[in-house]
């Protein structure tokens, strides 16, 4: 009894010496003991999480990512105590490719959306390989590139909204902010590819029912939490956050959009072939896997992986070009030409779009230099594995970051900060073949981007459809965007003013 309380006693008094003890040993343990003490990187990131947790949320993680591969001249830094940032491109289909057998680490389940009172991966979140590969063969068709050409006129449909909303802001010579009319439209062209309807933002020119700005908090939230997940177990993954949280107005607006469709079936009306009927079909063919619930997590995966990014890649298309005069020239010539000589129909269609080389150079090039998605593609190492000479053992978090691959010199050149589409038309058969093996815009492999079709549909034919009827200038002609970082890097403050009518060299009017 007495040894009990003498420890009690010394417990009592040193405990705070045995708390800050095991913490430091703890950042020892982290720091020394993961086998990749010899990776570079900021010495605070091998101690803890918490400096890629703070570097996400507080700046602008893509950056950060750039310049410490670039200074410290490694093709590995490492980010956290497990973490490595890989910057080596020929290593892509090591980590991503079909065959590889890494698996996504656990900084995808704070993306996870909850409804009827419990969190469901689905394709994008979903970490068992298995489950996943079940989850996306009922509904893969309906991404291929077939299926494409059936969307267009939904997707004209979303167009046609655009300009003459756009027309108005060109009766009127007021500005508005282009970004945010960009925003709009991608989310409206997914409301009428899923369910034939779009979410109405063009429409009233706001976000309805906050779907943007929820999916906004969502993408933040996943990003700064998925670099500690298990924050995320203590903050959403309990009953209490469920009462208060039930679920996501997009939810809502598939569950919505699920019961109109279930009348309009049971009425027998008739049914646009969009996202939802296939997933309808394919629900009738693989009753097992495509549940009802299963039809919500793909629709609103869709949304909120695919509006924002799209949007994304829009504004940056838009501004490059803007900031770069000599391009805008030369693509307007373009189309204008494509015009004039009878190939571009009311609205441009994707197989005319890809026939315009300096055009899809642009785009190209625009993704290059600002990826949609800007933090590591997480990969989990499974049963060790060496990579450029350095061993990552078991559990290792390794991924590359878009934005690193993007303006790697070695593989595009010295001037690789520089939009110029140029190079994607000059490059050698080899150099171009590096260059899209570099290319993590939309991912790589077994996991790579489901939407990509859709997304470069989108841009593919909107961008020259605009080019055609409008120009554009910015309010100030020094303008700078403001890009926030994290896993989606938007951008605000793309002002502009927009008048009708196609660019002339002669009239100096400088437009789209
Ligand atoms: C410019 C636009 C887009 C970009 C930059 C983009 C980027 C990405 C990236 C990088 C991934 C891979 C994540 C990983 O490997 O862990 C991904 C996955 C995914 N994207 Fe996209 N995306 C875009 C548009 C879309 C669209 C339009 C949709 C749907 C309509 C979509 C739906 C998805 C889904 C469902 C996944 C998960 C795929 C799977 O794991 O099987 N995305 N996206």
């Amino acid at each position: 009894m007495e040894g009990l309380d003498q420890v009690q006693q010394l417990l009592q008094k040193y405990w705070a010496v045995l708390v800050l003890g095991s913490l430091l040993a703890r950042l020892l343990y982290n720091k020394y003991g993961q086998n990749l003490n010899s990776i570079p990187g900021p010495f605070l990131a091998g101690l803890t999480d918490i400096w890629r947790f703070w570097n996400t949320c507080f700046a602008t993680a893509h950056d950060t990512h750039i310049w410490l591969h670039r200074k410290t001249n490694s093709h590995f830094v490492r980010l956290g105590p497990r973490t490595i940032s890989v910057s080596d491109t020929t290593l892509i289909p090591t980590i991503y490719g079909i065959k590889s057998g890494f698996g996504k680490s656990d900084y995808f389940v704070p993306a996870m959306m909850p409804f009827q009172g419990s969190f469901t991966p689905g394709l994008f979140a979903a970490l068992d390989e298995d489950y996943h590969a079940r989850l996306k063969k009922p509904i893969n068709s309906a991404y291929s590139m077939s299926t494409m050409v059936e969307f267009e006129p939904l997707v004209d449909a979303t167009t046609a909204l655009l300009m003459s909303k756009l027309d108005n802001f060109a009766a009127s010579g007021t500005s508005f902010d282009f970004g945010v009319w960009l925003q709009m439209y991608a989310f409206d062209v997914l409301g009428e590819i899923q369910f034939s309807r779009k979410l109405g933002f063009l429409e009233s020119g706001k976000d309805v029912s906050g779907i943007m700005a929820d999916i906004r908090g969502k993408i933040s939230y996943a990003g700064c939490v998925g670099q500690i997940p298990f924050l995320d177990r203590v903050l959403t993954k309990n009953s209490l956050f469920l009462k208060l949280v039930p679920t996501h107005p997009i939810v809502t607006f598939t569950l919505d959009r699920m019961e109109e469709r279930a009348v309009v079936r049971a009425q027998g009306g008739a049914q646009k072939r969009d996202f939802l009927t296939r997933a309808i079909e394919a629900q009738a063919k693989y009753p097992d896997i495509v549940t009802d619930r299963a039809i919500v997590l793909y629709s609103a995966d869709n949304v909120a992986a695919g509006s924002d990014t799209t949007g994304i890649a829009l504004r940056s298309i838009f501004y490059y070009l803007l900031k770069s005069p000599a391009c805008m020239l030369k693509l307007v010539a373009e189309i204008d030409w494509a015009d004039r000589a009878g190939q571009l129909s009311e609205f441009v269609t994707w197989q005319q779009s890809n026939k315009l080389p300096y055009l899809q150079a642009c785009i190209k090039e625009a993704l290059r230099m600002h990826p949609p998605v800007g933090l590591l593609i997480e990969r989990c190492v499974h049963g060790g594995i060496f990579l450029g000479g350095n061993y990552f053992p078991e559990g290792t978090i390794v991924g590359m970051n878009p934005w690193v691959t993007a303006r790697d010199k070695s593989v595009f050149g010295a001037d690789a900060d520089l939009f110029r589409p140029e190079r994607w038309l000059e490059a050698s058969q080899e150099q171009l073949i590096a260059m899209e093996r570099a290319n993590l815009v939309f991912g790589h492999g077994k996991r790579a981007c489901i939407g990509r079709n859709i997304s470069m549909l989108e841009i593919s034919k909107l961008v020259p459809q605009l080019l055609r009827h409008y120009t554009l200038s910015f309010v100030r002609p020094e303008q700078e965007w403001k890009v926030h970082g994290g896993w989606f890097v938007w951008q605000t403050g793309f002002e502009a003013f927009i008048s009708k009518g196609v660019w002339k060299d002669d009239s100096q009017i400088f437009s789209i």
